[in-house]
């Protein structure tokens, strides 16, 4: 599906169920924590990037409710940033949690990575709106290059949902990506399809 179909599809959900955007994003980090509790059993600490979009809100609730299920949370962001409303929310929650560290990411190469973190990516999904430069290319190059086990929420970040990504793009390298919703369009483009893991 293309970002736009996407985006009415949550629209018809939203107008023609009894259902709030900000629902929606508990949903779908519930869906998300569902599949991480199962299948990462042997790790006990997660690093959560998380953007200022809904991506990024999808991010903060994921590690709310992580924590909540007795897992060991950092969490990466700008702190200083817009965020969206709904990412807002879930900042604001998180913030109240004392047992969660909340990092600049520019912290992220004192950050000590056990061999059993495993990297979870909620900086962009569907909302990209250009290749990554600067702190987000640096960023997402530098998570490449770590050897711990990543998973993307939606999209990887800097994989457009619905456009080819230029020649050398920086992408984050996921292991798995836990998409929403259907299959994107981008995941069918050949040359990206490494990108996506499982
Ligand atoms: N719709 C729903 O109901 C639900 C949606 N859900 C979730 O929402 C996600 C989509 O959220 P989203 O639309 O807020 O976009 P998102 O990907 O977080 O990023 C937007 C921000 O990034 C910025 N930006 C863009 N490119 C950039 C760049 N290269 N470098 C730097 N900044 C860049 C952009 O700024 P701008 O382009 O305006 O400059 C804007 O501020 C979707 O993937 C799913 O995870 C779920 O919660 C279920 C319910
Ligand atoms: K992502």
């Amino acid at each position: 599906m293309t970002a736009e179909q996407i985006k009415k599809g949550d629209r018809y959900t939203i107008e023609h169920e009894p259902v709030f955007s900000i629902q929606l994003m508990e949903r779908a980090a519930e869906a998300c924590v569902t599949w991480i509790s199962e299948n990462c059993k042997n790790h006990r600490n997660f690093a959560i990037f998380c953007g200022n979009g809904n991506n990024g809100g999808d991010g903060f609730a994921i590690a709310r409710m992580l924590y909540q299920k007795g897992f060991d949370i950092d969490v990466f962001t700008n702190s200083k940033a817009k965020f969206s409303s709904d990412a807002q929310i879930n900042f604001r929650e998180l913030k109240e949690i004392s047992g969660i560290s909340i990092k600049e990411f520019k912290e992220v190469r004192d950050y000590r990575f056990d061999s059993r973190t495993v990297i979870i990516d909620a900086l962009f999904g569907t909302g990209l709106s250009r290749p990554l430069e600067d702190e987000f290319k640096e960023l997402v190059e530098f998570l490449n290059n770590t050897h711990n086990i990543k998973i993307s929420i939606d999209l990887p970040s800097g994989l457009f949902a619905d456009a080819v990504s230029p020649e050398g793009a920086v992408i984050f390298k996921a292991d798995y990506t836990l998409s929403f919703q259907l299959w994107k369009k981008t995941f069918f483009i050949r040359r990206q399809e490494n990108m996506r893991g499982k």
